[in-house]
């Protein structure tokens, strides 16, 4: 196991946002987490980059506890990539270098410059490697976002809406990325998805959220009519298509 969230409770002053929540990930997997607005998906992601304290509970990064990580190890396990991008007057090409910065002693390798042009180009951003990032469309600085995290060769990724910015090709693009990297490196990415259908066609492994617990945990499988209406009041039918799940909402 990459990581392990054994039993953690976390609260905003006297608000519990996070209760008894539980789960393991693996190498190479492909996690999305679902659940309504405010039911604690970004606060999870929080709380497993150490970016929040959490109270109760243990967080395992492969044996190491979370709370006795240097804030440098956690840079060099796990990428995070928020929900709001930044912007700011750096080129694309540093904004993505600065992925590195956890590596770097005094000067930049050759490794840095040339992990850093190969996710470019991975990403498809090589033409925008000059540009500065506060002229970037939101669905391009997204993407820029993402290549940094990618480029820290983290063991986990976690990733807060990747594609909500992002138009219908760039989100099979960063999506089909990101499944890539996982399966190529073994790194296992933490998805939080609104968007079901997406996370079915890319991810192996579900954690949904109601009010800050885990409510059902598992493969493609757990995404039943039932849970959907339990999870998000939603009437659907979960039908196969071209091999994969998909969840149609039932007409009103
Ligand atoms: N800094 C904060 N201080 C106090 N309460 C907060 C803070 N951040 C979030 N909350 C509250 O904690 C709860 C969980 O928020 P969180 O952002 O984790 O939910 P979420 O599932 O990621 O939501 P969304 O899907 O809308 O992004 C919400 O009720 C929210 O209002």
């Amino acid at each position: 196991m990459v990581l392990s969230v054994d039993k953690i409770e976390f609260s905003y002053g006297n608000a519990t946002v996070l209760k008894d929540v539980n789960f393991k990930v693996k190498k190479g997997d492909f996690v999305s987490i679902l659940g309504v607005n405010g039911s604690g998906k970004s606060t999870l992601m929080k709380c497993i980059n150490r970016i929040l304290k959490f109270k109760e509970g243990m967080i395992f990064v492969e044996d190491r506890d979370l709370k006795k990580m240097k804030d440098i190890e956690i840079a060099r396990k796990i990428g995070y990539v928020p929900q709001s991008s930044e912007t700011g007057f750096v080129t694309v090409f540093d904004a993505v270098l600065l992925g590195r910065k956890p590596y770097i002693k005094w000067d930049i390798s050759k490794k840095d410059i040339e992990l850093t042009e190969n996710i470019l180009k991975v990403m498809n951003l090589e033409e925008y490697a000059l540009r500065y990032i506060n002229e970037l469309s939101g669905g391009e600085l997204q993407k820029v976002v993402i290549a940094r995290a990618l480029v820290q060769e983290p063991q986990i990724l976690l990733l807060d809406e990747p594609t909500s910015d992002l138009d219908l090709k760039n989100q099979l693009e960063v999506m089909k990325i990101i499944r890539e990297v996982s399966d190529t490196h073994n790194i296992a990415s933490i998805v939080v998805m609104h968007d079901i259908n997406l996370a079915l066609r890319y991810s192996d492994k579900f954690i949904i959220l109601k009010e800050g617990q885990v409510f059902t945990t598992g493969g493609k499988e757990v995404i039943t009519p039932e849970i959907i209406k339990e999870t998000y009041g939603v009437d659907v039918h979960v039908k196969n298509f071209e091999g994969v799940p998909m969840v149609i909402p039932k007409s009103q």
